[in-house]
């Protein structure tokens, strides 16, 4: 059986990963409510802005379930904006700024500064086997620390932010800076997949 997988519609590209998943080998849906998001085996919260998602989540009434959802053990793949909403801890957030949490790291917003806005580069990722995976970065956030519960597995092999940590998996929550649904590479969903399957 395909597993049915989420992305959540509120904010961001929602249709890259709908197609993304797709080629992964689930079943995509969209998500804006609770009756939705009742319904799926896994979530992915898109890249977008951290900021807006967050009220929207509230407007829509999904914040409290979905960080419920999240404490039971419902695999969410974050990218970009979704792994700050993942983050336990935010520097450089807005004031008012809350995340759902549930992973074990502190996340830096808009870490990579504004002369380098934008910009795509290699990450070696592990449980991905092949090449490294080639990585679109747009004003992206990085993983400042993580606690002991929080696995890192992806790090910047070159450039002037060699070193930073990229990636991130705590159980079944995945959290990448970078955006695969845009550069081709199925990878990165397909590790999400197998991590829904519960096979890796
Ligand atoms: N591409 C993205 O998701 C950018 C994230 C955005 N800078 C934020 O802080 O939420």
């Amino acid at each position: 059986m395909k597993p049915q997988i989420g992305v959540l519609a509120l904010q961001g590209d929602v249709r890259e990963h709908v197609a993304a998943l797709e080629l992964a080998g689930a079943s995509a849906v969209t998500v804006r409510r609770v009756s939705e998001l009742a319904q799926v085996d896994g979530l992915v919260i898109p890249g977008g802005e951290s900021t807006t998602i967050d009220k929207l989540l509230r407007i829509f009434d999904l914040f409290d379930p979905l960080r419920a959802a999240i404490a039971g053990g419902l695999p969410v793949y974050g990218s970009c904006a979704g792994m700050i909403l993942l983050a336990d801890r935010v520097l450089d957030g807005a004031a008012d700024q809350q995340t759902l949490g549930g992973m074990d790291l502190t996340v830096r917003r808009n870490a990579f500064g504004r002369q380098v806005d934008s910009f795509e580069t290699d990450v070696a990722v592990e449980g991905v086997p092949g090449p490294p995976v080639h990585a679109a970065f747009i004003r992206a956030p990085w993983v400042e620390s993580v606690g002991p519960s929080a696995q890192v597995i992806a790090t910047i092999t070159s450039g002037p932010a060699a070193g930073r940590i990229v990636g991130v998996r705590q159980d079944a929550l995945l959290a990448t800076s970078f955006h695969p649904e845009i550069t081709g590479d199925g990878r990165i969903h397909e590790l999400f997949v197998s991590i829904v399957r519960r096979e890796y």
